[in-house]
């Protein structure tokens, strides 16, 4: 065991995993810390980091870029596997189960892409069964729109069902709670370095940029979606919540989990060009629904890349600044069991799941609690990537 602490190296959230988050403690104060095991080690006085986490978030440690990020990371992973900080980093540790997770950073922009070509052909077949099931321009860019950065909120947030406008099958037009409430299971990458006003951030840059990522729930109303979102993309229907997990995994703890991204028909493009690197990432994404696993969807099948999203969101001059979230986009693999949204694996509500307490799922009902957890492949097991938790209460 390379660490001091009672945590084998091979523990989800052992010596190599290192996330970081934010978190309230009994009597209400906030600190930045990091995870190990079940504990916290709180950041505020990280030597010559702390000033960095002086308001309790990552948003000045994330601004402050990848020398700083490696930096912390040497002096956490030196405070934990040197016997000799045992006494003065002890004090700094708290369990989890006795603090109340905070979203670690302000969110700037939000944006989802639409990058599982298994999501983007489903979707196409249950909403437009007349048409192709992609769309003309899909293998060309990375589709996405920009979502609402002030309603994402952390794990473990009770998620309000929307009200909205809505179809009726006659074709009147009603209002009220979303009959057809979902969920998509989506990894959300979280932008720490920003990139200047005109420079587009080369694929090549993406780890000069990114920070790490998140597991990320874009729940969504397709009632409310499936009528407002012609021409313009989705809005209501999914601005009301977006719940992320409450630790970022740093890219620097996911070496061993890049791969090739599947083989792509179509040449893009010479800036979405990411054939030099592997740019794909194998996560292995679980999705529970009040504790029945439902779905198990491999990252790895993402036709579009992180590096890709990125490239594509600066390529017109728009620049990226600190705590900007991007997520992938519903992950869906091409089995059934690995489809990312209740959408996809209830085929709009037509084969409900059956759950483990003997009920069946269109879709979301209020009291439903929807978990989503990941692992990705470590030096000595898995890295685990920290659930995205959420229940509906009534509106
Ligand atoms: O194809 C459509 O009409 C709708 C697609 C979505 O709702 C998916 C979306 O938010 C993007 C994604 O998560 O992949
Ligand atoms: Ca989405
Ligand atoms: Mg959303």
């Amino acid at each position: 065991m390379s660490t001091w602490l009672d945590v084998p190296d091979e523990h989800p959230y052992g010596i190599d995993n290192l996330p970081l988050g934010s978190v309230r403690d009994a009597a209400g104060r906030r600190f930045a810390a990091a995870r190990i095991g079940d504990r916290a080690v709180e950041l505020t006085h990280a030597g010559q980091y702390a000033p960095l986490f002086a308001d309790g978030s990552l948003d000045a440690f994330l601004a402050a870029g990848p020398v700083t990020w490696r930096g912390l990371r040497a002096l956490l992973t030196d405070w934990l596997t040197d016997d000799s900080y045992r006494r003065s980093v002890q004090p700094l540790l708290t369990p989890l189960s006795e603090l109340t997770p905070v979203l670690a950073f302000t969110v700037a922009d939000y944006v989802d892409f639409y990058a599982s070509e298994d999501h983007a052909s489903n979707v196409g077949r249950i909403f437009r069964p007349d048409g192709e099931p992609l769309t003309p321009n899909w293998k060309h860019l990375p589709i996405g729109y920009h979502g609402r950065s002030g309603t994402v909120v952390v794990s473990g947030t009770d998620v309000r069902r929307p009200s909205g406008q809505a179809r009726n099958p006659d074709g009147s037009i009603r209002f009220g709670p979303s009959q057809r409430l979902d969920i998509e299971a989506e990894v959300g990458f979280v932008v720490g370095a920003g990139s200047a006003p005109g420079r587009p951030v080369p694929v090549s840059a993406f780890a000069d940029h990114v920070f790490g990522l998140c597991l990320l729930n874009d729940w969504s109303a397709r009632d409310i979606q499936a009528w407002e979102y012609v021409p313009l993309g989705p809005f209501l229907g999914k601005s009301f919540a977006t719940s992320v997990g409450a630790w970022i995994t740093p890219l620097d703890a996911l070496a061993q989990a890049w791969v090739a991204p599947p083989a792509r028909d179509l040449e893009p493009l010479g800036y979405l060009d990411d054939s030099a690197v592997p740019s794909g990432l194998d996560l292995q994404l679980e999705v529970s629904l009040n504790g029945t696993v439902v779905s198990r969807p491999p990252f790895a099948t993402m036709y579009w890349t992180p590096a890709q999203m990125l490239a594509h969101l600066t390529v017109n001059g728009a620049h990226a600044r600190p705590g900007d979230l991007f997520a992938s986009g519903t992950v869906s693999g091409p089995e059934r069991d690995q489809r990312g949204s209740l959408l996809e694996l209830t085929w709009n509500g037509s084969e409900p799941l059956a759950l483990a307490d003997g009920t069946t799922r269109g879709f979301l009902q209020d009291g439903d609690e929807v978990a989503i957890t990941a692992t990705a492949p470590g030096p000595h097991g898995p890295i685990g990537i920290a659930e995205v938790r959420g229940r509906i209460v009534a509106s």
